[in-house]
């Protein structure tokens, strides 16, 4: 038995009125990222000056306005990337630099200094407020500790006399969601008195949750609490900062959207302290899903993927949402069949809504269209073979195949696993193609004779074949080709053949001037049945190719039942 005891839940408050149940988050936040300073903090190797440059490109590309680039009083690197964005101008006019300090004397200072040469930048100041930190890291008294925030702004503001360029002040009550809320707004409220903020001087109030400590619902009341009491929320920007302690940070930014919050703060795939920051890819892509113009561009996410494994050197595991490397693959049999149909529709349709089971999104719209969504493995069933075989290779296997073909396909699975596209489709000619024993194909002749009046048919099928290592030459008359050449079969000795199902599709896929033609036989007086397959750029060549496989895996079911 685990000691659960040891723990206790956060007073949480009471707001029996909330609102932010009946919302929809209608449009995106200001999004800032925090993934070169809250992310960069928690690597095992905090990225290099190069990474960084990179890491920040690609935030830029994919349109993020306000960008926390670090923490420049804290170390040389740090300071040395702010200055290196100055200098080199890798700052695009319509993006600003966020830098984070403590709320202490000094480092502000040195802050300010990195600073030079920049025309705007948010200055982002935090110290803890928590009931926790309050005790065991500063053992400061309520006042104390709304006084370091205070005196914090007083020396942003007066340093900002010496700055020539346009100052955003973000205040952070740090560990916002271990803070009484109404001690949380009285700090916040003070910050913003000392700045002298107003609707057209507004400041950002950033509310972390610097440790994610209860459900996603109880952060929301609390967003929604302070909202409502703030002296003015006019001005300021409600900023959240989630992490993912409980593993619900992207859940609870949504809802904390929903209970009024302006702005997040977070990183690419959840980089961060612990568990990390709240997943702004999936927060964004989750609005894209819903019609929502999340205004961050991931249509490349593989490219997003391998910048952030590269600089982070962390890996995006196979399920993260979105990006993962498996979250647009379905192994197991019904989902296949359900995809392969649902896709199929969706075509036919010509839908202007994405509505394919399994699939919340088109896996095209983040540029993951090559990939496999099909996987094959014993889980597996005939959909999902027809669909591989339909969409890589071009073969729509008539529906009363498939099932026949899939159980060779599974046998190879539960011997050996994963089996991949390539293997299917070696497996494929093997059994129907290029299955050449004991009768290969060599030629075929089809005379139009309808015109010769001494006989009742229009088609006469005069079809060379080796059989059994000898060639022979058979004749059949029929009115089409097909029973032509069933008709040569039938009377020159071979298993008297019913031609139970029958198609033919051009081949678009690789051989685009051939043809698949697909027959099922049975076997005259027994209850085999077969299917054969046969390619040829000639359809009734394809046709009797198709036969003679047929009848090749009919001669095999009978020697294998002897
Ligand atoms: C939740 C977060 O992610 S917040 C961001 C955290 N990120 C980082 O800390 C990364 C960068 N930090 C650093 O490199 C270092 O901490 C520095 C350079 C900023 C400061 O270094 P140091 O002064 O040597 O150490 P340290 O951070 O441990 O300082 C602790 C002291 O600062 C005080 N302090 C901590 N945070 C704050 C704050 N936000 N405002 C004011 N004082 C603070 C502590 O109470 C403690 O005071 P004490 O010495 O009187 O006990
Ligand atoms: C500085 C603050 C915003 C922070 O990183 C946190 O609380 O997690």
């Amino acid at each position: 038995m685990m000691n659960y005891q040891k723990y206790k839940r956060f007073e949480t408050i009471s707001l029996p009125d909330r609102t932010w149940p009946d919302k929809h988050i209608e449009k995106a936040p200001i999004w800032c990222s925090v993934d070169l300073r809250d992310g960069n903090q928690a690597l095992v190797t905090p990225m290099k000056i190069e990474e960084k440059v990179e890491m920040f490109q690609t935030l830029v590309d994919l349109g993020f306005k306000e960008i926390e680039v670090g923490f420049p009083s804290a170390s040389q690197i740090e300071y040395d990337f702010l200055r290196l964005l100055i200098e080199e101008h890798l700052i695009p006019d319509d993006v600003t630099v966020q830098v984070l300090t403590q709320c202490r004397e000094h480092l502000i200072r040195r802050t300010f200094e990195a600073l030079k040469g920049l025309d705007k930048a948010i200055v982002h100041i935090y110290n803890s407020t928590s009931i926790l930190q309050r005790d065991v890291v500063f053992n400061k008294s309520k006042e104390e500790i709304k006084k370091i925030a205070t005196d914090g702004c007083q020396l942003v503001k007066d340093l900002c006399g010496e700055f020539d360029g346009k100052v955003i002040l973000e205040y952070s009550p740090e560990s916002f969601t271990g803070t009484e809320m109404d001690y949380a707004v009285e700090v916040c409220d003070a910050v913003m008195d000392v700045w002298g903020a107003t609707p057209d001087n507004k400041v950002i109030i950033n509310l972390p949750a610097t440790v994610e400590m209860d459900t996603p619902n109880v952060y929301a009341d609390q967003i929604e609490y302070v909202g409502r009491h703030f002296k003015d929320r006019n001005r300021m920007i409600l900023s959240i900062h989630p992490h993912n302690d409980r593993g619900t940070g992207v859940a609870a930014t949504e809802l904390a959207l929903l209970a009024g919050a302006d702005r997040v703060e977070g990183t690419l795939f959840g980089n961060g302290e612990r568990t990390g920051n709240v997943d702004i890819v999936t927060v964004a892509m989750n609005m894209f899903v819903q019609g929502v113009d999340p205004k961050l561009d991931f249509s490349h996410i593989n490219d997003v993927k391998h910048v952030y494994e590269k600089c982070t050197k962390m890996e995006v595991g196979p399920r993260q949402p979105y990006a993962g490397q498996l979250v647009f693959t379905a192994f197991s049999g019904s989902h296949q069949d359900a995809i392969n149909k649902g896709i199929h529709k969706y075509r036919e349709r010509g839908s202007k809504y994405w509505e394919v089971p399994y699939l919340p999104i088109d896996p095209a719209d983040v540029n993951r269209q090559y990939e496999p969504i099909v996987r094959i493995n014993s889980q597996s069933g005939k959909g999902g073979v027809a669909y591989v075989m339909d969409t890589i290779f071009g073969y729509h296997l008539p529906k009363a195949m498939q099932a026949d073909f899939a159980s060779d396909v599974q046998k190879i699975s539960e011997a050996e696993g994963e089996v991949s596209p390539e293997r299917i489709f070696d497996t494929f000619n093997k059994d129907y193609i290029e299955n050449e024993q004991p009768l290969k194909f060599v030629s075929q002749k089809l005379i139009d004779i309808s015109e010769d009046s001494s006989n009742d048919f229009e088609r006469e099928a005069i079809i060379k074949l080796n059989d059994h290592g000898n060639i022979r030459i058979i004749e059949g008359y029929g009115n089409g080709p097909i029973d032509a050449a069933k008709d040569a079969f039938n009377r020159n000795g071979y298993p008297y053949m019913h031609l139970l199902d029958y198609s033919e599709h051009a081949l678009t896929s690789g051989s685009s001037s051939k043809a698949a033609a697909y027959v099922c036989l049975r076997a005259k007086g027994t209850s085999i049945t077969e299917w054969g397959v046969g390619v040829h750029a000639n359809i009734t060549t394809a046709t009797i190719k198709a036969m003679i496989s047929a009848m090749n895996r009919i001669y095999k079911r009978l020697d294998d039942s002897k």
